[in-house]
């Protein structure tokens, strides 16, 4: 196949497979593959064309994993598009999209599943008990289908990156992780499909996040040295000023080991990590800080 061929949208496995088979046997460019829920936004393109620039085919996964919902969170009214999402694939450049529906994903009750420990102990791993192991367990078998040379993901889901990098390393799986920045709106707000789901009020009051994690920016920049503690309670109470934001979690951990620190100087790079919820909706956001020696 050639990566200037039309998009080509495969359902099964097999299918998949055979495909990315042929272009390895007439071509020595690599494989490139960014894994989503679909509902496409300008983050996920920013992935693709990441994709595009870097690999010889780009292929694209949409399936809304099951295994990732906990009981109560939103899987079955989770926002599908599919004509626009494939529109959007083939604007950035996607050769291949893989839609399997769950039956072709988990043909029967998973007795497998891939557990990473350690890392999945705060943030969203404490909110989402069971979440991450939905989320190693599908990325694992998406790798094994696609064997991807790298495969992009966005940092505004910060842990899955350190997670999914951690199984990689204990895994031996030969794929490169490409960690991509964070869209966001022109106001602020990170892109997110679940975006959708917020009424006026919210949309405007979600504000509070980016703004929140912007003052933590210019505190950590005019400080010496800073601690956790000050950093969430900056976070914390600016968000606070939004009357109907309810805050899950704010953490300042280093990163990527999300390992609490004391003070910003024994540690090289922090995260600080937020999950707000707007009414029924739960909203993530981070910072990423270099710290200065
Ligand atoms: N604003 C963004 N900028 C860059 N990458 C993003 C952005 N939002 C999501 N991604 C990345 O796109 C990939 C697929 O994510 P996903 O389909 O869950 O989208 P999402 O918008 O994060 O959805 P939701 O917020 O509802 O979980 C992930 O690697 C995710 O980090
Ligand atoms: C990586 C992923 C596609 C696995 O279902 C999902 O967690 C996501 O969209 O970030
Ligand atoms: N982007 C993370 C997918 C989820 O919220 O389940």
């Amino acid at each position: 196949m050639e990566a200037t061929q039309t998009m080509q949208v495969v359902h099964s496995i097999a299918e998949l497979r055979s495909r990315i088979k042929d272009f390895r046997r007439t071509n020595d460019q690599t494989v490139g593959f960014v894994p989503t829920m679909g509902y496409l936004h300008e983050g996920h393109v920013s992935l693709l064309r990441k994709a595009r620039a870097q690999s010889g085919l780009v292929v694209l996964s949409i399936f809304v994993n099951p295994l990732q919902f906990g009981p109560g969170e939103d899987f079955e009214r989770y926002p599908r598009n599919t004509e626009k999402d494939l529109q959007l694939a083939e604007a950035a450049g996607a050769d291949l999209v893989f839609m399997p529906s769950v039956a072709e994903m988990y043909p029967s009750p998973t007795r497998t599943t891939v557990n990473v420990t350690g890392l999945t102990a705060r943030l969203c791993g404490a909110s989402r008990p069971g979440h991450f192991d939905g989320v190693a367990t599908v990325v694992s078998k998406l790798f094994h289908i696609v064997q991807p040379d790298q495969a992009f993901f966005g940092l505004k889901d910060a842990q899955q990156i350190a997670v999914i990098q951690q199984m990689v390393l204990d895994l031996n799986l030969a794929v490169e992780i490409v960690p991509c920045p964070t869209l966001r709106e022109a106001d602020g707000l990170a892109m997110s499909s679940r975006n959708v789901y917020l009424s006026e009020d919210e949309r405007k009051q979600a504000l509070v996040l980016s703004q929140a994690l912007q003052k933590a920016r210019d505190f950590s920049l005019a400080q010496a040295s800073f601690t956790s503690e000050e950093l969430e309670e900056l976070v914390r109470s600016h968000i606070s000023t939004a009357s109907l934001a309810d805050i899950d979690y704010v953490e300042a951990l280093a990163y990527p080991s999300l390992e609490p620190f004391d003070n910003s100087h024994h540690t090289s790079s922090i995260i600080i990590a937020l999950a707000v919820k707007f009414g029924k909706t739960r909203l993530i956001d981070n910072l990423i800080l270099q710290v200065r020696k």
